[in-house]
């Protein structure tokens, strides 16, 4: 068939020959009576009779008689509509290319303005979306900086569905495309990661760019969610699909016929979801009795409709994004494809620096504290401590003459407290120019700031004992906290969660600040009885395991229900069993001796030291031992390495030396166990204890060449040094040619899979060349 030009056939003739395709397939009227209307094809009176017709069948029909009447040039105009909203008429365009449609030069020319309901709820989302994302929260609500202006890229690493590296994302249009997808089937794109390496960060910039048409995607809908939103509703609680995209994210204006609705369900594929936190509704799904599937009419509770999305058997074909902390796994045939976060790689720190950093003076203060101190280069790649270092640099260092990072091993409990000792000199503070440049005291700030700083940590503590990582206004009043405290910055006020929005909600700025105060509670409290500071690793100890839910999947490791665990992954708490190791250690005593009696808080550390040894022992005793070729080898899992921060943020050499001594395996392996730079200094700690030789692997992890430099002095006793897959570049092989040469006892060295230049292999080359007991290179 030759091209249909208007000028040749009717377009009189083809409504007429294509009515009742025309009559089944016209979904929407809207737009096409409003540009009708504008074009003075169609009065005023013509579009209400369109309107009162009772079906929309006979309203297409109604219309289809009406631009008939007028002609020609109304038809051709009628067919140019839906050529040009092609959105809205997505089911007519096969039809357009079945007939060679190619509009006129006559009609060309003529304005269409998209008015479809849809499209209108698209750009409502867009705006909102934009809105929303537009910057990167810190201090309550009163710092904010445009996400354009600090957003820096981070490592994102591709894996498979046995968690082998497919390589690293190259943009953000990849995470939602075809690249590495492993399980076509599947319907959710999984991204994981550890606390604060900035997940939330990666759906904000991604629900960003999608809002100013810069992500490659026809989607046309954007719904984000946080999952701690559905854990929010009674257990009773119903609600429709319907409902939990219009009244919990964004309303639809001017659709009295639901089209949105319904064009959604028909066009899944125009969706995106991203869904975050699915690590805090872990504890609440555990005790849903999921059904078999939920239909789009039917209400359930929220969490059910989460899942029923999330598997598909909801809007199947839309596209969602899932993030959750590391260690929580979900059933493969759920996933499509999986990416980890890793942090910021050296050359993105120096990015991120530079963009924090806009006063050169400063920042090449950063630069040469921060070259000083390897272990804090470490924590700083990731991003939320990071962004905590550096708050807190400028607030003190703009306070206090004579401010500078820690350069000697700081701890995430040295980190939380300086930013807890930012908030709380905010209200110390009568004028910044007064104060400025006086002699920094923190036990002063955090003595004037007592009061709400224990109201705080009671609030964090009564929500982490019952699950919750939000709060309303009359928990925050019935903990003795004001309107000025809040403005302190260590909550921020959340309207995502009540489609009333009624009354106010809040939320810790961050989780892991929850987690801290939560630990600070338990230090202060000086009311309950001393062993109550255990009570989040006792609640660790009998978590039991979920294998039984429609996502879920077990969680780190094998052991059965009633065993006892004490390390067990579980995020949220076992920072808080961190935190409080780091609270109750020597370094910060002089501090907690101003907040607490230094009689109790001697108990309290006596009591956690006696526990933390005995959960050493009974931990080690349980690991699997295997005797092979290479002499006894113990291949740790996860819950090992929150031993090893646990025992570094005690700082207590005893247990350190107590641990060293208990590993009774000549190698250890710790691959695939998520180690990033800022655990290498917890294991150096342990290890400098270590009199015998000892095989390390720790293949397949996070560790860059910051981590490297932190094992430097235990490379002396190391004879298998395996660090394949771990981002490490030339100046790790540096280090080690160096180390390894002075004590040649290495025997086995791998390190596949790093960036390692003709430089570094020639380094390499050299350990070979003057180590004369290696008899193995990977
Ligand atoms: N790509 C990034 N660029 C700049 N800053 C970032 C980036 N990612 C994270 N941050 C900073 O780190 C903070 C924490 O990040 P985010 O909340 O995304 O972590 P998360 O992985 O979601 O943590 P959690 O699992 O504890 O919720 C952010 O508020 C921001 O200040």
């Amino acid at each position: 068939m030759g091209q249909i030009e208007e000028s040749k056939v009717s377009c009189v003739n083809i409504l007429t020959c294509h009515r009742e395709l025309l009559v089944s397939r016209l979904k929407s009227i809207q737009c096409i009576l409003d540009n009708l209307l504008a074009c003075d094809f169609l009065c005023e009176e013509e579009v209400e009779f369109v309107q009162r017709t009772a079906t929309k069948t006979d309203q297409v029909r109604k219309i289809l008689e009406l631009v008939q009447c007028k002609g020609e040039e109304a038809c051709a105009y009628f067919i140019f509509i839906i050529y040009k909203v092609c959105d809205a008429y997505i089911d007519l365009q096969p039809w357009l290319k079945e007939i060679n449609y190619n509009p006129s030069e006559d009609v060309k020319v003529m304005k269409v303005v998209n008015t479809d309901p849809s499209n209108r709820y698209c750009e409502k989302l867009r705006h909102e979306i934009s809105r929303d994302t537009g910057f990167i929260m810190s201090y309550g609500q009163r710092e904010e900086t445009r996400l354009e202006d600090l957003y820096t890229d981070t490592l994102i690493e591709l894996m498979n569905d046995s968690n082998e590296s497919l390589g690293f994302l190259e943009s953000l249009d990849q995470l939602l495309g075809e690249h590495a997808v492993f399980n076509p089937q599947g319907e959710t794109i999984y991204v994981m990661g550890d606390a604060g390496v900035g997940k939330s960060i990666l759906l904000q910039k991604l629900q960003n760019v999608w809002s100013r048409k810069e992500l490659q995607t026809d989607a046309i809908f954007f719904f984000k969610f946080r999952c701690r939103m559905f854990s929010t509703f009674k257990a009773t609680e119903q609600i429709s699909l319907r409902d939990l995209l219009f009244k919990y994210s964004c309303y639809p204006d001017h659709d009295p016929d639901n089209e949105v609705f319904d064009f959604i369900l028909r066009y899944p594929e125009k969706v995106i979801f991203t869904f975050d936190g699915y690590d805090e509704i872990q504890e609440d799904l555990d005790l849903m009795n999921v059904p078999e599937s939920v239909s789009p009419e039917e209400k359930a509770h929220p969490l059910q409709l989460l899942l029923s999305l999330l598997c598909g058997k909801l809007l199947k074909g839309s596209q969602k994004v899932l993030t959750a902390r590391t260690g929580i796994e979900i059933q493969s045939r759920v996933i499509r494809k999986k990416v980890v976060l890793r942090g910021f790689s050296p050359a993105h720190l120096k990015t991120y620096i530079d963009l924090r950093f806009k006063d050169q003076e400063q920042r090449e203060l950063v630069l040469v504290q921060l070259e000083a101190s390897p272990h804090l280069c470490g924590l700083c790649s990731t991003p939320l401590f990071c962004w905590i270092v550096f708050k807190s640099f400028t607030h003190l260092h703009t306070m206090h003459d004579s401010f500078e990072l820690p350069e000697t091993c700081i701890t995430l409990t040295g980190i939380f407290l300086m930013l807890s000792e930012v908030f709380l000199s905010r209200s110390a503070s009568p004028a910044p120019s007064l104060l400025k440049k006086r002699t920094r005291c923190a036990s002063q700030t955090f003595k004037t700031g007592l009061r709400p700083l224990t109201a705080f940590a009671k609030l964090a503590l009564q929500g982490m004992e019952r699950g919750s990582f939000i709060c309303s206004q009359e928990e925050i009043t019935a903990c003795g906290l004001t309107e000025e405290d809040l403005a302190l910055g260590f909550l921020r006020a959340v309207s995502d969660y009540d489609a009333s929005e009624s009354t106010a909600t809040f939320e810790f700025l961050h989780m892991t600040l929850q987690s801290f105060l939560a630990a600070f509670a338990l230090v202060l409290d000086e009311q309950a009885t001393v062993d109550s500071i255990l009570k989040f690793f006792t609640e660790c100890s009998r978590k039991r395991e979920r294998s039984c839910l429609p996502l879920n999947f077990c969680i780190g490791g094998s052991s059965k229900a009633t065993e006892k665990k004490p390390f067990t992954p579980n995020e949220h708490l076992q920072f808080i069993n961190l935190f409080l190791c780091g609270l109750l250690s020597k370094a910060h005593s002089s501090l907690m001796e101003h907040l607490v009696s230094p009689a109790l808080l001697k108990k309290k550390r006596a009591l956690l030291k006696s526990y933390l040894s005995n959960s050493v022992k009974i931990h080690l005793h349980g690991l699997p031992y295997h005797d092979g070729n290479e002499g006894r080898k113990v291949h740790v899992l996860p819950n090992f390495l929150w031993m090893l921060r646990c025992i570094f943020e005690t700082g207590n050499n005893d247990i350190a030396q107590m641990t060293a001594k208990g590993i009774k395996a000549g190698f250890i392996k710790l691959g695939f166990c998520n180690v990033y730079s800022g655990d290498c200094s917890a294991l150096n700690f342990v290890l400098q204890h270590r009199q015998k030789h000892l095989g390390l692997d720790m293949d397949n992890n996070n560790i860059s060449d910051y981590g490297i430099n932190q094992l430097r002095p235990s490379f002396c006793k190391m004879t298998i040094v395996r660090f394949c897959v771990n981002q490490l570049t030339d100046s790790s092989i540096e280090i080690l040619a160096e180390e390894l040469c002075k004590h040649k006892v290495v025997e086995v060295l791998g390190l596949y899979s790093n960036h390692i230049t003709d430089v570094g292999v020639k380094l390499v080359a050299k350990i070979v060349e003057e180590c004369p007991k290696l008899r193995t290179l990977k």
